[in-house]
């Protein structure tokens, strides 16, 4: 799936020195669950990725073994809770990524995880601060728009919280966006890109379909809008009680990580993707965290981009998103 990348990858290991390829260790946390199989199966196929190792609290000695026949250039290692395996886990990781935690169920909030995923999260940050504090950060965990707060904070507690390196991932949500619009206009989705701004639940997710340079009508502006902020309950409802999006998610995950890859390590200059990251955009109004796309490169999340010129319409979705961000972050400031 990543062909695209590889010239560029191929050509950038040779650009660069061994020790550059000898950053990426990428450890997934959760690496035995629903998305963290398919998600370290992508990341197994990733030409970046020199070391990944895969932690849960169950199984992951199989999933490491089955994945470590895969004849891609990586080494591949499993750990558990016991014999320090989040430490060996994390240590000298360059990217870590986090689907560790509960998933829906029919009828709940994404914020009804949070009693469950917030501990969760909250102690694997503690573990990141100690292991690995320069790591790049890619939380999946819901709710994402308190997570991301609760692992800031716990960074901030230990003294090394670098926001160009913690980030929401919300690239699900702009998948989704590019499928929907691509359905219903009868185009290749690779040629629909939709920016997806705010947070990732319900009414914070924000698509800014004005900026795909395609005409909707009003009906189709209310329909798309309304699938691409519940594009999740889809699932949660069709999985009817055995979880929520795995498979996309996987995918999703895997894409936003070799973004941060490619412009932390491949040398890939102009990656940019939305991402929930510590944000200026409404700093003003109380909201801290936000959505916007980022630009990525070696250091991170090196440039927050505004808006952009968006419609009367999205502005309207924007002010119903604000109060409901402003309290899932503060909830998750507080835990
Ligand atoms: N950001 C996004 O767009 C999306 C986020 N999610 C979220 O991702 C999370 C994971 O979802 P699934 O993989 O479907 O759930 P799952 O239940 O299949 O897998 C979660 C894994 O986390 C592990 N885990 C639990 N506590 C842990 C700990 N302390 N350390 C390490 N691992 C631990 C479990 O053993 C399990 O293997 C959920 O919170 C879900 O809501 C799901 C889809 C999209
Ligand atoms: O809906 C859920 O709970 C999982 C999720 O975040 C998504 O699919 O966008």
């Amino acid at each position: 799936m990543f062909a695209a990348t590889r010239a560029t990858t191929f050509a950038a290991k040779r650009a660069f020195s061994t020790s550059a390829t000898n950053l990426s260790k990428v450890a997934v946390l959760g690496a035995a669950g629903g998305i963290g199989q398919p998600l370290s199966l992508l990341l197994k196929e990733n030409p970046h990725v020199t070391h990944l190792s895969l932690y849960d609290i169950v199984n992951t000695p199989g999933v490491a073994a089955d994945l470590s026949h895969i004849n891609t250039n990586s080494k591949v290692t499993g750990h558990t809770a016991a014999n320090n395996g989040l430490e060996e886990a994390l240590k000298d990781a360059h990217v870590v990524v986090i689907p560790a935690g509960v998933p829906r169920k029919p009828g709940m909030t994404r914020d009804d995880l949070f009693n469950t995923n917030a501990s969760i999260v909250k102690g694997l940050a503690e573990a990141a601060a100690k292991h690995c504090p320069k790591a790049h950060i890619l939380i999946i965990s819901n709710p994402v728009n308190s997570t991301v707060p609760i692992f800031a904070e716990a960074l901030k507690k230990a003294g090394v919280f670098d926001p160009k390196r913690l980030y929401g991932v919300t690239t699900l949500d702009v998948v989704r966006a590019s499928r929907f619009v691509a359905e219903i206009k009868n185009k290749d989705p690779k040629d629909v890109k939709v920016t997806v701004v705010g947070g990732h639940s319900g009414v914070t997710i924000v698509p800014l379909l004005s900026q795909t340079g395609l005409d909707f009508t009003k009906e189709e502006l209310d329909a798309l809008t309304h699938r691409i902020q519940f594009g999740g309950d889809e699932v949660v409802k069709a999985k009817d009680g055995t979880g929520s999006a795995t498979l996309s998610m996987a995918f999703a995950g895997a894409r936003f990580a070799n973004s941060v890859l490619e412009a932390t390590v491949g040398g890939k200059k102009g990656v940019v993707e939305p991402t929930f990251v510590q944000s200026p955009v409404f700093a003003d109004k109380g909201v801290d965290y936000f959505s916007t796309l980022v630009e990525l490169g070696p250091n991170g999340a090196e440039k927050i981009h505004g808006l952009g010129e968006i419609s009367e319409y999205e502005q309207k979705l924007i002010d119903a998103a604000l109060p409901e961000l402003k309290k899932n972050i503060t909830k998750g400031e507080e835990f």
